[in-house]
């Protein structure tokens, strides 16, 4: 085995850090406050400042690792060996500096064991359904490297790849907007995100569904992200309608080109999955219908092959899209290699559609950045050693957090951060300072989960928004006391609450939309009664009126439909056997921070931090809250509000249950955002002491 125990002493994980949080406290001016029936300042104001419980700052010295494994960091002096397929397990350490860059309030990485990286004659760093988390995950530590580290990391893997003859290309599969604040805090939205995001330097790139929903974030990603990375950007089903009504394509079909360092001829197509919640200055095409277009036919019939098919798409591998796509790719194309890189679904995932095709998903919000190397006979009628056309592929999913980027790129504190990388962590520093996004509204009393605690539950995020939230924002003070039933869809929330303080930027990670609560007036109560059901329940028969009810529910269950409850959420350490690397006996376990554990069609050893083992709990589509209901007996009629998102799910379903109603029966329910009225009720109702 090629690690050594290390001794560690891990002060900063267990302790609260409230002992070390700073809280300065400014006075809000007047006006500033919001209100459970007003808007809240979700614009920058003066703000409180105070570190969240469990988070470890960088600026301390809480946590301290001595290391016999550290000779494993030293900067990398030789060159990779190519053939590399031995899945090291090290452990990832503090070199001596703490860590210089990520952003300043960041939590800082606790090491884990991890596996290495293989590396093969072409590899690639992928990014998708980052949503805005481009400075990282402040409260995680596991997940805490920001954008900037990024640049730097990529830089150097560039660089390892120059140095061994091989090629590294970066792809992005979209949705990069919406989800935090650094991207929605700012009027208008993004006035940060795009200069901050274009830093890297990524070649293949896509949109998501998030780039489309509203009108004037798909403007923006025409004319920033398409233009910023002109001729790298492919819309291979995508149409962007101008302001004076052309309708043009969002940006090339299909990218050819030939790699840096071996001349690998490459086509690269960008799809997106049939999407048809998009605003109406897009066209989004279904694949089915764009593998028979004249283009791509003519591409993949085409006499002069390239020698690899590169297939990026806001798509999940596992989704008939990809494999539409695949299929008529392979029908012309008897054995070249073809690489699937997918998003949208929010996890980690890959699977082969054959033995000459590889397909890889990184997750969400920047958490995780992929890993994909093939080795092998890659270019036309080139042989294997063997004499043969064999090809291999690996994939790793590796945690976003300083140390993992440090031990793959084989640097340090003081060797791993490029100018261009710090450059980029200021611009993100100076970018969440100017728009507030540590102003604290005041402070979870405790961890609110959306999936790792049962629901209902007093852990869950939706039983504290159905029981304590929705019914005290949910309120027209004209109709207070007539019956109603409030409907949410879960997929509003997009994020956990963590214990401690609640900021600006927790609004948007927790609920980024422009949601707001729309009502349908007097509703016989006998038809409002069968709406929730329906939708939660009632998939087949919506579906059939081509209403899939799984698009109002997290993204995260398009492929985890079960729940996955461990008897004791476990640390694998201590589970087996074989895997003990650290326990020479007599050595201490190594403590594993919560994580991804990773299973998915190749195995169980995609992940390059060993983590221990998360519940998740499936939950309904929609959530409900009954609320000025009568002591006893049913109202005849109620107000049937519901968030204006799943509006077309909710006359269906009022159709399905005999009420027939159309967008015209539709008014707004109260004033303001749901994040906006979120915002005011944790003001008013979680004083901001922490
Ligand atoms: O206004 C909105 C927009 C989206 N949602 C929810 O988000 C998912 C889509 O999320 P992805 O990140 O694209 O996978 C959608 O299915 C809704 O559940 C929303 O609630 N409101």
């Amino acid at each position: 085995m090629c690690f050594m125990a290390p001794t560690y002493q891990l002060s900063s994980v267990d302790g609260p850090c409230d002992q070390w949080a700073t809280a300065v406290t400014t006075p809000r001016p007047a006006g500033q406050r919001g209100s459970r029936s007003g808007v809240p300042p979700l614009l920058p104001g003066n703000h409180q400042r105070a570190d969240r419980q469990r988070c470890a700052r960088n600026d301390s010295d809480q946590l301290t690792t001595t290391s016999s494994a550290s000779n494993l960091l030293q900067p990398a002096t030789g060159k990779m060996g190519l053939k590399t397929t031995i899945i090291g397990t090290v452990l990832a350490t503090l070199a001596a500096n703490p860590a210089t860059a990520a952003q300043p309030r960041a939590a800082r990485p606790i090491p884990a064991p991890m596996r290495d990286l293989v590396w093969g004659k072409l590899n690639f760093l992928h990014t998708t359904d980052t949503h805005g988390w481009h400075a990282g995950h402040l409260q995680e530590s596991q997940y805490s490297a920001d954008w900037g580290d990024y640049v730097s990391f990529a830089e150097h893997m560039r660089q390892k790849a120059d140095d061994l003859g091989v090629d590294l290309l970066l792809v992005d599969t979209g949705d990069r907007v919406e989800g935090n604040g650094l991207y929605d805090a700012s009027s208008p939205k993004g006035k940060y995100y795009y200069d901050i995001y274009k830093e890297q330097d990524v070649d293949v790139i896509c949109t998501g569904n998030h780039e489309l929903y509203i009108a004037s974030t798909a403007d923006r990603e025409y004319e920033r992200t398409v233009e910023n990375f002109r001729g790298r950007y492919v819309a291979s089903n995508l149409d962007y309608v101008k302001g004076d009504g052309e309708r043009v394509e969002m940006a090339q079909r299909y990218r050819r080109f030939r790699t840096k360092n071996q001349g690998v001829e490459v086509v690269a197509m960008g799809f997106l999955f049939d999407f048809g919640g998009n605003a109406n200055n897009t066209v989004v095409k279904r694949v089915g219908d764009v593998v028979r277009e004249e283009w791509f036919q003519r591409l993949v019939r085409e006499q002069e092959k390239p020698d690899l098919w590169l297939v990026i798409g806001h798509v999940g591998v596992q989704m008939e899209e990809f494999k539409t796509v695949f299929g008529e790719i392979r029908r012309w194309n008897g054995d070249a290699p073809i690489l699937f890189f997918g998003g949208h679904v929010h996890v980690r995932d890959a699977t082969s559609y054959d033995e000459r095709s590889f397909a890889m998903a990184s997750g969400r919000y920047f958490e995780t950045i992929g890993w994909m190397s093939v080795d092998g006979a890659i270019k036309k009628a080139e042989e294997d050693p063997k004499g043969e056309r064999g090809l291999s592929f690996h994939r790793r999913y590796i945690d976003n957090n300083l140390l993992g980027l440090y031990h793959h790129s084989g640097l340090n504190a003081s060797t791993f951060h490029t100018e261009h990388g710090k450059n980029v962590t200021s611009m993100i520093a100076k970018a969440r300072k100017e728009l507030e996004l540590d102003y604290t509204f005041g402070c979870a009393p405790q961890d609110y989960w959306m999936t790792r605690s049962p629901y209902p539950g007093p852990d869950s995020i939706y039983t504290l928004l159905e029981e304590e939230v929705i019914p005290d924002i949910a309120v027209n003070p004209k109709r207070k006391d007539v019956p109603r039933l409030v409907i949410a869809n879960t997929g509003a929330i997009r994020f956990d609450i963590f214990k401690g303080a609640f900021t600006r930027d927790s609004t948007y990670i927790t609920s980024p939309f422009l949601s707001v609560l729309n009502y349908i007036s007097d509703v016989p109560y006998h038809a409002a009664k069968k709406v929730i059901k329906l939708l939660n329940n009632a998939g087949k028969i919506m579906a059939d009126a081509h209403m899939d009810n799984e698009f109002m529910a997290i993204p995260e269950q398009l492929s985890t439909r079960e729940s996955i409850i461990y008897d004791t959420p476990a640390n694998p350490f201590s589970e087996d056997g074989i895997q003990k690397p650290m326990g020479q006996h007599g050595h201490e376990e190594p403590f594993l921070v919560e994580g991804y554990t990773t299973r998915d069609d190749i195995g169980d050893d995609g992940d390059d931090a060993l983590h221990s083992r998360i519940n998740f709990y499936v939950v309904p589509n929609c959530i409900q809250s009954e609320l000025s209901f009568p002591e006893e007996g049913e109202p005849e009629t109620v107000d049937l509000v519901f968030f204006n998102f799943i509006q077309p799910w909710v006359l269906m379903a009022l159709k399905f249950s005999g009420a027939v109603y159309t967008d015209k029966d539709v008014s707004l329910y109260v004033e303001g955002t749901f994040t906006e009225l979120f915002a005011g009720w944790i003001e008013d109702n979680w004083p901001a002491k922490c």
